[in-house]
């Protein structure tokens, strides 16, 4: 070691015992996530001395992200953001060899087998889906992972070691906070119901990937779905597809705001006078006002119904603070007077001043022409993203033109931001808590400390502002870390799915002591690929399945004796001749183990356990000719609607607006589950 080396390392050295420290320099560690948290462990790392580092993000950097993560400054702006920290911290300590990758962490080419070349995985991210995986493939690979995230003063660091400790899912997450579908498609009640629709209904169907629906009503009808109801949806696809045609190629000689008039009539006008005549729907709420395009630009349109004031922003754009004249001001500034909105609320940022009715139909005029013409240049499709102008524009417009039709308080488009982006403001200090804290557990795992090891909360409590609890053992009912790992390795277009199985259930030829033949289905993921009574897809390659690298498939026991054996799909080793076989499977061959029974039925399993494991989970994707068998006979038939919601979802449709936290109700009737919230 050299000289300057030494003196480096001398105060890590003191603190962890030259065999730790030693060790740290041969320790390969895997950072996912370079954002507010990764920065600060990034260096804590490089400092620590860890000395084979690979950092993976998928993100460039944003100008929003330099208050905080400290590794970048502005001429790194829409750099990759593990390229650049990589950089900046190398400087840090020379002795330290960091790896960047530009990449989404869920990429194929991160199998198993890769996982597994890391002695620890430290996870820096700021979303469950990424969590949940890299926790999976932790679990899969037997490395000791720790998880960590902050929300505004909170955190948390998580240790999971797999046998010993909770994995990631052996706690269910909540919900995050969700609406029955009702709500927001028919009857909102608050500004975040009208956000919500803007964000996650109308602008999709705008813009976004919203396929045609016609193949989908087609297939459902020759399913036997009830016709009145197909045809209502065909009429509706069709009314969308007029405008979403328009937004995608307006016509040249009309007024440029002729696209947004079409979208604007057919979603404040006709779509409110449609629910208007379901007059039951009516009997026990305030009925929505039909908005105008033309009298609201010439200033000529009178809102029937009060907008009820709201505090802060709201009161300053009803003027009320100026003239103390409550309802009377909130019908003229409604009807159009943006230009008192804008001067009394001068004091305050631009995107925190309050918006007039005029205010918001110009600002979706000119929302809806940028996003159109960005339509036109060289997007297919444009999303919702907070830092995007543009959408963050039509939503806050959208959502404020539907709250003033339901008589809801408007959103400044800060609030929209906020509200629309998820957004709790990061806060420097606490993910430099949580980055601390992360080494420490990270150590205690190496060290193979495991009573050292406990879960840490940051908590806002001046007093007491860290507290800790015992690792729990894993919950037995786990869906993730129950479950018994193995891999194979395989050429996925030639590999067959039987061979697969067989070959890991120790069937068939060539195995010795031939087992007995269990009742098993196959998953992969959510698709079922086979269940006892039905095996056309053993001779399908994995290729044809789209079962290939990266993923797993989930072997299920019928009985529900066994746990489940996730097999990960690997490639074979390079130095495998082309014509030698196909598949290698593991030795020796895995043995799963009895599954822990259930609990008594009045504490149900986790969620998630349910989920993961469950054979008869519901299947919603359908992606090849064998999933729509399996969908047609196990998936019982949506009930009918009754009445409540005008237009009932395509099945895509429903998928999408799950998937972005909405509960779909096909009646008002239905009760939520427990750990579902709806906001009243
Ligand atoms: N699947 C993934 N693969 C790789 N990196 C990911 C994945 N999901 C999230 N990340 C990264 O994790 C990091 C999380 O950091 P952070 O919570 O500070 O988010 P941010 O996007 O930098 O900031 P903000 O969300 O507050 O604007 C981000 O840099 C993000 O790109
Ligand atoms: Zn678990």
């Amino acid at each position: 070691m050299s000289d300057e080396q030494d003196r480096r390392g001398a105060h890590a050295r003191a603190i962890l015992g030259p065999e730790m420290y030693d060790r740290l320099s041969k320790t390969r560690v895997l950072l996912v996530g370079a954002g507010g948290i990764g920065c600060e462990l990034l260096k804590n790392i490089v400092l620590t001395g860890f000395g084979d580092i690979t950092l993976l993000d998928l993100d460039t950097i944003d100008l929003s992200n330099l208050n905080r993560q400290f590794l970048f400054r502005k001429k790194d702006v829409k750099h990759s953001k593990a390229m650049v920290a990589a950089r900046t911290a190398a400087s840090f300590n020379p002795n330290v060899h960091i790896t960047p990758i530009h990449a989404n962490i869920k990429e194929p080419q991160f199998d198993v087998a890769w996982f597994r070349g890391f002695n620890i995985v430290l996870n820096a991210l700021d979303n469950l889906d990424a969590r949940r995986h890299v926790n999976k493939m932790c679990m899969a690979a037997n490395v000791p992972l720790v998880e960590s995230g902050t929300a505004g003063y909170l955190g948390q660091v998580q240790p999971i070691l797999k046998d010993r400790s909770e994995c990631f899912d052996c706690v269910p997450k909540p919900t995050p906070k969700t609406f029955p579908v009702c709500t927001i498609r028919s009857t909102p009640s608050q500004p975040i119901h009208c956000i919500v629709w803007a964000k996650s209904y109308l602008l999709p169907q705008l813009i976004g990937e919203d396929e045609d629906a016609g193949d989908e009503l087609d297939e459902a009808e020759r399913q036997g779905e009830n016709a009145q109801e197909i045809a209502a949806l065909r009429k509706e696809a069709l009314a969308f597809k007029i405008v979403r045609d328009a937004v995608h190629r307006p016509s040249k000689d009309e007024e440029s705001s002729s696209a947004a008039k079409l979208v604007f009539q057919k979603v404040f006008h006709s779509d409110i006078l449609n629910l208007l005549s379901m007059t039951d729907m009516w009997r026990s709420r305030a009925p929505p006002t039909p908005l105008d395009f033309d009298s609201i630009r010439d200033g000529s349109f009178v809102l029937q119904q009060k907008v009820p004031v709201e505090n802060g922003t709201r009161r300053r754009q009803n003027g009320d603070a100026q003239n103390g004249n409550g309802s009377a001001s909130t019908e003229k500034l409604l009807n159009g007077d943006s230009s008192s909105a804008a001067s009394t609320s001068s004091a305050g940022l631009k995107d925190q001043r309050a918006l007039s009715l005029q205010d918001n139909l110009e600002l979706f005029i000119s929302s809806t022409e940028r996003l159109s013409a960005r339509l036109q240049a060289e997007e297919e499709t444009i999303s919702f993203d907070k830092d995007d102008d543009d959408t963050l524009d039509f939503v806050t417009a959208a959502s404020n033109l539907r709250s003033i039709a339901y008589g809801i308080p408007g959103k400044s488009r800060w609030e929209v931001k906020e509200m629309a982006g998820n957004i709790i403001p990061a806060i420097a200090t606490t993910n430099a808590i949580i980055a601390g804290l992360i080494v420490l557990q990270a150590l205690h795992l190496l060290r193979k400390a495991y009573n050292s090891l406990r879960n840490v909360h940051v908590q806002f409590k001046p007093s007491m502002p860290l507290s800790t609890i015992n690792m729990c053992p894993p919950n037995p009912y786990c869906g993730v870390c129950r479950d018994t790992y193995t891999e194979v390795l395989c050429d996925p277009a030639r590999a067959t799915l039987g061979e697969v199985v067989e070959g890991i259930l120790g069937i068939g030829e060539g195995v010795d002591g031939v087992a007995e033949k269990r009742d098993v289905s196959v998953f992969e993921d959510k698709r079922m690929l086979s269940d006892p009574d039905w095996e056309d897809n053993f001779e399908r390659t994995l290729k044809s399945l789209n079962v290939t690298r990266g993923k797993f498939l989930s072997i299920v026991d019928d009985e529900g004796e066994l746990a489940t054996i996730q097999v990960a799909i690997d490639i074979l080793p390079p130095d495998h001749p082309a014509d030698g076989p196909a598949l290698i499977l593991p030795s020796p061959l895995p043995q799963p183990p009895k599954k822990a029974k259930p609990p008594p039925a009045s504490s149900t399993p986790p969620r998630t356990a349910l989920k993961r494991s469950a054979p008869d989970d519901d299947v919603v994707e359908v992606e090849s000719p064998k999933r729509a068998r399996m969908d047609r006979e196990s998936t019982p038939k949506r009930p009918r609607t009754n009445g409540f919601v005008a237009v009932p979802f395509t099945p895509s449709k429903r998928r999408r607006l799950e998937e972005d936290g909405l509960i779909i109700m096909d009646s008002a009737n239905e009760k939520l589950d427990d750990d579902e919230v709806e906001i009243l």
